[in-house]
């Protein structure tokens, strides 16, 4: 994460609340004046990245994240390029013209599109593998792979090394394997690509998301167009957790290093290959888990959630949990809208809900937000912990 030292912009993201410290650490999102019930302090349009599961791929729309409630779109967006080895080419799909124009507007000689088409072409195939074929010896030295790993994490005394060593050497075997090829054979290397699983498949399209957004931002000011996006700019400053995720779930390191940072190099077209190194890939896993909204639908009947993706809008990352909350992000199509749930005094820090239910016990709450790696320190809960303190005495 970079310093927030000359980040003067991340003041920039409201007119009505500034970035700065907070009493409990990391940062959060302060008023800068008195502020009235019912007030948008905040509006983000187009994610950083976004990314939706296979099953809804067809039903939730890629620009705008309206669901079908399961009707398949029939605006839909296939490769432009010679999908001669697919008799049924993998789309991108959209609830409307002005949604897909809106997508194609925001690609870059539609390098988006293909890289993601592309990465579903070879995960159908790999699926279509595990049905013909038995990978057994394949998935056993696998399991012992994560075993090994898991036993040298724990025995290592200092995990950030450890883990730095492992993503340099995933791009050691990678480069080494390269070399090894003679230019022509470098021209198709489908046979280097490791088998992944669904979620390692939604966490890719996300980074190329993000993989894109750097090339564009680059690309444009080579030809000196509009500088960077205010989201890409805020991009490195926010929080990473990669090292206490990977603690806490060891095989992750397998699957980020092994699976994720192989299929990207061995896959990804010669544009977006200068971003595919070790520590732009691992600063894009390590700030998803905290940082990333998901994307939902919600049963208004039962209640029920169904996960349909995740999308990042670092501009809208600064807000911190509070189990009294005093602002309500609403999604509308397309953007999100921060707005105060009550009125708000100058200085004072302007939370969001991440999900728990507020009537809920102080335990539950907490453990439930233990999945984001913290204990939750928000005004309520440490009046909570005063008053069972005080009971203790
Ligand atoms: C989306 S980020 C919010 C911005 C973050 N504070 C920062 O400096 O980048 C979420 C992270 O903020 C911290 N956080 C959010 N709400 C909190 C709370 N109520 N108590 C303690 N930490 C909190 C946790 O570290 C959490 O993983």
């Amino acid at each position: 994460m970079k310093t927030d030292e000359n980040a003067d912009f991340l003041n920039t993201i409201s007119p009505y609340f500034s970035v700065k410290p907070t009493k409990y650490g990391g940062r959060g999102c302060f008023a800068n004046t008195d502020l009235v019930q019912g007030t948008i302090v905040h509006r983000c349009s187009s994610p950083l990245s976004s990314t939706i599961t296979r099953p809804f791929k067809k039903q939730v729309c890629e620009s705008c994240f309206k669901f079908s409630e399961g009707k398949t779109f029939k605006f839909k967006l296939t490769s432009r390029k010679n999908t001669s080895t697919s008799t049924s080419p993998s789309a991108l799909y959209f609830c409307s013209q002005s949604c897909m124009d809106k997508f194609i507007a925001l690609d870059i000689d539609d390098l988006y599109l293909e890289s993601v088409l592309n990465v579903e072409r070879l995960f159908l195939r790999i699926l279509k593998d595990r049905c013909q074929m038995n990978f057994k010896d394949e998935e056993e030295q696998e399991t012992e792979m994560i075993l090994k790993l898991e036993n040298e994490l724990k025995q290592s005394n200092n995990n950030e090394l450890f883990i730095s060593q492992k993503w340099q050497e995933v791009e050691m075997i990678c480069q080494l394997q390269l070399s090894k090829l003679k230019t022509k054979q470098r021209q198709n290397l489908d046979g280097f690509i490791p088998r992944i699983n669904e979620n390692e498949y939604l966490d890719i399209k996300y980074i190329i998301g993000i993989l894109c957004q750097m090339y564009k931002n680059e690309y444009k000011s080579l030809s000196s167009e509009s500088s960077s996006s205010l989201e890409l700019q805020i991009f490195p400053y926010l929080q990473s957790n990669d090292v206490e995720k990977i603690f806490k779930y060891p095989y992750l390191l397998h699957s980020y290093t092994n699976k994720i940072y192989k299929f990207l190099k061995f896959s990804t077209c010669e544009n977006l290959q200068p971003y595919i190194t070790p520590p732009i890939i691992r600063s894009i896993i390590g700030k998803t888990l905290t940082n990333v909204y998901g994307i939902w639908s919600i049963d208004e009947t039962n209640g029920n959630e169904e996960f349909f993706g995740y999308s990042l809008y670092p501009s809208a990352s600064f807000f911190n949990h509070s189990c009294h909350p005093n602002v309500i992000k609403i999604k509308n199509e397309g953007y999100f809208s921060f707005k105060l749930l009550r009125n708000v005094q100058k200085n004072e820090e302007l939370c969001v809900n991440y999900g728990v239910y507020i009537n809920d016990d102080f335990e539950t709450r907490q453990k439930f937000l233990k999945q984001w790696f913290f204990d939750c320190l928000c005004q309520r809960c440490v009046e909570e912990i005063n008053v069972k303190n005080k009971e203790k005495v």
